[in-house]
């Protein structure tokens, strides 16, 4: 068994934390580092302290420290963090997992041209389960293809700070893709005030934020006379870090190249 040597990065945030813990737990990866963002109040301590039983690895924030033991970077922090650890894995052959949302074009361009050099999985939901809603999504929207009006529901936590999600983003590339649509073209972010009526070739958005909402997503087919709802609701952040492991084990043989959890799954 080949033991995956991963470092993880914004060791003190959410998934990072989870993903500590999911690291240490599986027999065939080592965490064998930690980043985080320069200044934070984790820097140097542990990255297992908050398990109450040290792993021996020190939150860093310098690359080339918390990055020399490693040969996958997993990393769940903000756009501006991923692309600073994208350039530096590139340069220096670290395989990485991408879960961070919030990309603009040019973040994502970005992410395709660091593949040339570097094994990269990128996907805005690691769960599996969301990944094969994704595809039960594919398959509704091309049978629902006329007089469905489609609106993506999301809910997430008080701390979240990109909206929509990345998930209810892909869901409507997804959607939009099935129906021979382009989401740039019909995608409605927001309603207020005299809307006018609704432009049925267009996929409604819908983001709601409040307490400890791990992530929630609904996508509604709208019909005269009936609806039908699609919905995926995550109440741990566990399964997250599990399809993570399985984007580093699905990584371990390639050198190069871009992939998503559909490859990573067999869901192509
Ligand atoms: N693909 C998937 O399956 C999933 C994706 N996500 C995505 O993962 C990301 C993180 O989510 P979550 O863990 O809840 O967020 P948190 O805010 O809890 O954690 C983010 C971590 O990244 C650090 N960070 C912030 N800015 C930078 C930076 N510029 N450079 C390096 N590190 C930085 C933060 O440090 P500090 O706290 O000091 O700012 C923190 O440690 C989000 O984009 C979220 O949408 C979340 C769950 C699943
Ligand atoms: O910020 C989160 O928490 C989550 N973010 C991801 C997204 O934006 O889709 C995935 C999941 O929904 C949790």
């Amino acid at each position: 068994m080949t033991e995956l040597h991963i470092a993880i990065a914004g060791a003190g945030g959410r998934m990072g934390r989870m993903l500590i813990e999911t690291v240490l737990a599986e027999p065939d990866a080592r965490l064998a580092g930690a980043l985080d963002i320069p200044g934070a109040p984790s820097i140097g301590e542990d990255a297992a302290a908050f398990l109450g039983k040290p792993a021996g690895v020190a939150i860093e924030s310098d690359l080339a420290k918390g990055l020399a033991n490693s040969r996958f970077l997993i990393d769940f922090t903000r756009p501006e963090g991923t692309l600073r650890h994208l350039a530096y894995c590139a340069e220096h052959g670290v395989k990485l997992i991408i879960g961070t949302t919030g990309f603009d074009e040019a973040g994502k361009a970005a992410i395709a041209e660091a593949a040339k050099k570097t094994a990269i999985l990128f996907a805005p939901n690691m769960s599996v389960g969301v990944n094969v809603t994704m595809k039960l999504l594919e398959y509704a929207a091309k049978n629902l293809n006329i007089g469905y009006d489609i609106e993506i529901i999301e809910a997430h936590h008080r701390h979240k700070v990109d909206a929509p999600s990345g998930t209810a983003l892909k869901m409507g590339e997804v959607i939009a893709g099935a129906l021979g649509r382009d989401l740039k073209e019909c995608a409605v972010y927001a309603r207020e005030g005299v809307t006018g009526p609704r432009d049925p070739s267009s996929i409604g958005f819908a983001t709601i934020r409040g307490g400890d909402i791990v992530g929630d997503h609904t996508v509604l087919f709208a019909a005269d006379g009936e609806r039908i709802e699609i919905s995926h609701k995550s109440s741990s952040r566990l399964h997250y870090a599990h399809g993570a492991l399985r984007a580093a084990r699905f990584l371990a043989d390639k050198d190069t190249g871009l992939y998503d959890m559909y490859d990573v799954l067999g869901l192509n």
